[in-house]
């Protein structure tokens, strides 16, 4: 497998840098982590559930603290910045878990203006209302902007998100799984809009995937976990092999090529067990 140590992977220009992290939650342990994350381009971190994803995204945006090892950001401890240029830094998109709160898509846009409100300002400026705006049409909501959030597809409220996240105007931001709960078209307009997004804004984008394909198609850089450890990291395309499925998921498969699109094709065994036609066919009769 093309897995690397975090020397190799350094960039000159890094957007953030993980050095020997280490925590321990629980039964789960993040283990000697080093990595960077280049900046101005789209990073995937990818790897099977309970990899240790979100924990890695928690440490970054400095929710969690590690037992060990530091995080630099644009070149500067994490820890030295205050929380007022740290929220002009570097925003975060937690997994959709939880209830959305009782909103318009317009009022949930505006939280992103937070960090930019001078102490005891209520109202927003004219220059809130035009990146409000913005960020509704980038992300394809503007028609939506005075619904409440929760008459909205999980689709529309996911956009919703991102454009909360886009609207506090930081260099960094990390999204956990931002095509969760969106159907296939949905997936591709949204990885399509971060996409042109980065492009146009240069801002440096890290998102949790879990579509390898996506993750290879659309990233400049992938970064790969395994039960809590750095499995790889590097050029998506040329880490994205047969080998790698099966260290990092423990799955056969072999990787195709539609153009430049990677496409995974799983090892069915088709003489027993796996998605047989027998059991399609058992399946169904039985109602
Ligand atoms: N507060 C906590 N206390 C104890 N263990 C925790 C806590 N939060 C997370 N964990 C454990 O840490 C491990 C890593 O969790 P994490 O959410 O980082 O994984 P992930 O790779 O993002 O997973 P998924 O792809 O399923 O979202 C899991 O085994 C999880 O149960």
């Amino acid at each position: 497998m093309n897995a690397t140590n975090g020397d190799a992977n350094s960039f000159s220009d890094a957007a953030i840098e993980v050095a020997n992290i280490a925590l321990h939650r629980g039964h789960f342990r993040l283990d000697d982590i080093s990595l960077s994350i280049p900046a101005h381009k789209l990073t995937a971190i990818v790897g099977p559930n309970g990899s240790g994803k979100s924990t890695l995204l928690r440490i970054i945006v400095r929710l969690l603290k590690p037992d060990h090892g530091t995080v630099t950001i644009q070149n500067k401890p994490a820890t030295k910045y205050t929380l007022r240029e740290w929220s002009r830094q570097i925003t975060m998109l937690p997994q959709l878990k939880e209830a959305l709160p009782q909103l318009t898509v317009r009022e949930l846009v505006a939280y992103g203006r937070a960090p930019h409100k001078r102490h005891f300002q209520t109202l927003h400026r004219a220059e809130d209302d035009s990146v409000i705006q913005q960020m509704l049409d980038w992300t394809g909501i503007a028609h939506y902007s005075n619904r409440m959030l929760h008459t909205l597809s999980g689709g529309e409220q996911q956009r919703a998100r991102i454009a909360m996240a886009l609207a506090q105007q930081t260099p960094i931001v990390l999204l956990d799984e931002p095509t969760t709960f969106l159907d296939i078209a949905h997936q591709f307009e949204v990885m399509d809009m971060l996409h042109r997004i980065n492009r146009e804004t240069g801002i440096t984008i890290v998102m949790v995937l879990h579509d390898l394909q996506q993750a290879a198609a659309y990233c400049h850089h992938m970064i790969a976990l395994q039960n809590g450890r750095l499995a790889a990291q590097g050029e998506p395309l040329e880490l994205l092999t047969d080998t790698f499925i099966r260290q990092v998921y423990g799955m056969n498969a072999r990787i195709q090529y539609e153009g430049k699109y990677p496409v995974i094709v799983p090892d069915i065994p088709h003489h027993s067990g796996g998605i047989s036609h027998d059991y399609r066919n058992e399946h169904f009769t039985n109602y």
